[in-house]
């Protein structure tokens, strides 16, 4: 008897000897080696779906910020988040999306398991029993329709990969929706509005317009009629934030009353620039502009990534001095605004604001958030999964990863709490209106940079900042970010939040002997989730001792990691 799934998998022949892992950001790696996960996670995304009565599940074609030659896939849940909370929506998949929100009962990424069992059978046949086993174990009816949202960036290689996915979906009866290129929040939008449609939480129209048209509407009524000073150069990574930009630029104040973007690094014709020389990646790892950049001094600019869901600012001073505002500052100067806006309408007594970082976070930015904004910060492991689920726990979670990747999000009672608070003042009325203004501009699905952007935007427009007043809120520490080759990267195992290892044995007690004696010393190492390597931290009291301190722990890793090596 045919095996409609057995035979779509046999079209994408898995590439030998690869062992493919769903990592910090879904599978990611050279795209030539990933037809067969596409297939795939074709079959993984419909039997989600049908684990949830057929709510629509979405598949990101994008390597982010990796070279042109990458490519990668992400899984996205219905209410636009990442795979970890799978099983808590299987847990409780007929109950409404407050209920949801509201539980913190699953085991984490049991699903991600799944999908990398998947990615490493060998043979159709495998592949089959697999899909078939999961709808035992899950008590998924293989009946159920199943939906499938999807979207690529601009990568050369996202056509083929999106056949590939189109053949695991076709061979698993389910119904697919491709939305062709999309930036990664894009993507997210999409999926929470199609699954929100009609109900009492309805995110939003599901289409590119009513994105944009939420976005600019959200952004003229968060303004509440101030006006942003100077221009703003964005550039885009040679990616599909590109595009993406100046279609959302048509929904935006006319540059009179408004703001002029000026999109720069916009050629996704030539998909082999894309990342290359520019973009949010290559200004944080090498703290400069990008060499095509034409800014003048005191220029406001900020850079996306490849599928522009990461955003940082940056300027050069009179003294030709470059100053990064990365995903730390977003933060800080979204919850210091945030909380005023709550304050001011009257609502601190019934809602508190929290900060999410990772241990990228620079040292001066978490003091800062403690000691001067007098907020509470948790700490997470790396990707934008785990800060996302830790500020669920919070009224209002702000959460950025240094690099650029973030958000704020709303509970559902926060937002039940601003929907129907009634101002007892004129000053109250105009606070909660931006506030809600507020919510409305940023993605709560996912980190976007578009959305992020245009929040930086009406914040400085409200503070009447330029970007040195926002960079003299506190002074960055000294840092230093490397990468170490390794032999095996899985024998360095961390814990408290990836901030120490605790194998291999003894490595942790040379790092701390070195930290201790360097003034504001920090510095660790973990392997990366998403590349070959063990990225070493470090930030110290001054550039020099960062830097010493990073060449240090850099030694101390690839000496302990070169194993097996004359
Ligand atoms: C230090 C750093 O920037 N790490 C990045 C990088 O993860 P690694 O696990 O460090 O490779 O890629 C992730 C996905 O894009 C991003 O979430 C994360 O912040
Ligand atoms: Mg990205």
């Amino acid at each position: 008897m045919a095996d409609p799934i057995a035979e779509a998998v046999a079209k994408h022949p898995p590439a030998q000897s690869v062992v493919y892992s769903y990592g910090t950001a879904g599978f990611r790696t050279k795209a030539n080696v990933l037809d067969s996960v596409m297939a795939r996670c074709g079959l993984v995304a419909a039997l989600r779906s049908r684990a949830l009565k057929g709510k629509w599940i979405g598949i990101m074609i994008t390597a982010s910020h990796n070279p042109p030659e990458d490519n990668g896939v992400k899984l996205v849940e219905p209410l636009g988040n990442m795979l970890t909370v799978w099983s808590t929506l299987l847990l409780y998949p007929c109950c409404d999306v407050r209920m949801r929100t509201r539980t913190n009962r699953y085991t984490q990424e049991e699903w991600e398991v799944l999908a990398t069992e998947m990615a490493n059978k060998s043979s159709p046949e495998e592949v089959s029993k697999h899909y078939r086993a999961i709808a035992d174990k899950f008590h998924i009816d293989l009946q159920t329709p199943a939906r499938v949202v999807i979207a690529r960036d601009t990568r050369a290689s996202g056509a083929r990969l999106l056949s590939c996915v189109l053949n695991g979906l076709k061979g698993a009866s389910a119904e697919a929706k491709d939305f062709g290129f999309l930036t990664t929040p894009q993507l997210h939008y999409m999926v929470r509005c199609l699954n929100t449609e009609g109900t009492a939480d309805a995110y939003g129209a599901p289409t590119e317009k009513g994105y944009y048209e939420k976005l600019g509407e959200a952004f003229k009524r968060a303004l509440h009629g101030k006006k942003p000073s100077g221009s703003l150069t964005v550039d885009c990574a040679n990616g599909v934030g590109g595009p993406k930009l100046t279609e959302l630029i048509k929904y935006l104040p006319p540059k009179g009353e408004g703001l002029e973007i000026f999109v720069v690094n916009d050629d996704v014709i030539k998909p082999e620039s894309l990342n290359v020389e520019c973009g949010a990646d290559f200004v944080k790892t090498n703290q400069r502009a990008p060499p095509s950049s034409k800014a003048g001094s005191n220029d406001r600019c900020c850079s996306l990534d490849g599928d522009a869901d990461r955003v940082i600012y940056y300027f050069k001073d009179s003294k030709n001095m470059f100053h990064l505002l990365d995903g730390d500052r977003i933060a800080t100067l979204a919850a210091s605004f945030l909380g005023d806006l709550v304050r001011q309408s009257g609502l601190s007594d019934s809602l508190t604001l929290g900060v999410v970082q990772t241990a990228y976070a620079n040292g001066a930015a978490t003091n800062y958030v403690v000691q001067n904004l007098k907020l509470k910060v948790d700490c997470t492991p790396t990707g934008v999964k785990y800060l996302h689920h830790a500020a669920e726990k919070m009224d209002i979670g702000v959460y950025f990863e240094a690099n650029g990747h973030g958000t704020v999000i709303f509970s559902i009672d926060t937002l039940e709490t601003i929907a129907k608070y009634e101002p007892r003042s004129p000053a109250q009325k105009e606070a909660l209106d931006i506030l809600r203004a507020c919510v409305d501009l940023i993605n709560q699905a996912v980190g976007d940079a578009l959305s992020d952007m245009l929040l930086v935007e009406v914040i400085l427009a409200h503070k009447n900042w330029g970007l040195q007043e926002w960079l003299s809120t506190y002074d960055d520490l000294p840092n230093r970010l490397l990468k170490v080759k390794v032999t095996d990267r899985r024998i360095f195992e961390t814990t408290d939040a990836e901030r120490r290892l605790v194998k291999p044995k003894g490595v942790q007690d040379d790092i701390d002997t070195i930290v201790k004696k360097v003034r504001q010393g920090r510095s660790f190492a973990r392997a990366s989730g998403t590349e070959d390597a063990v990225r070493v931290y470090a930030e110290a009291a001054s550039r020099a001792e960062a830097d010493d301190l990073a060449q240090k722990v850099y030694k101390i890793i690839e000496t302990a990691g070169t194993v097996g090596v004359a």
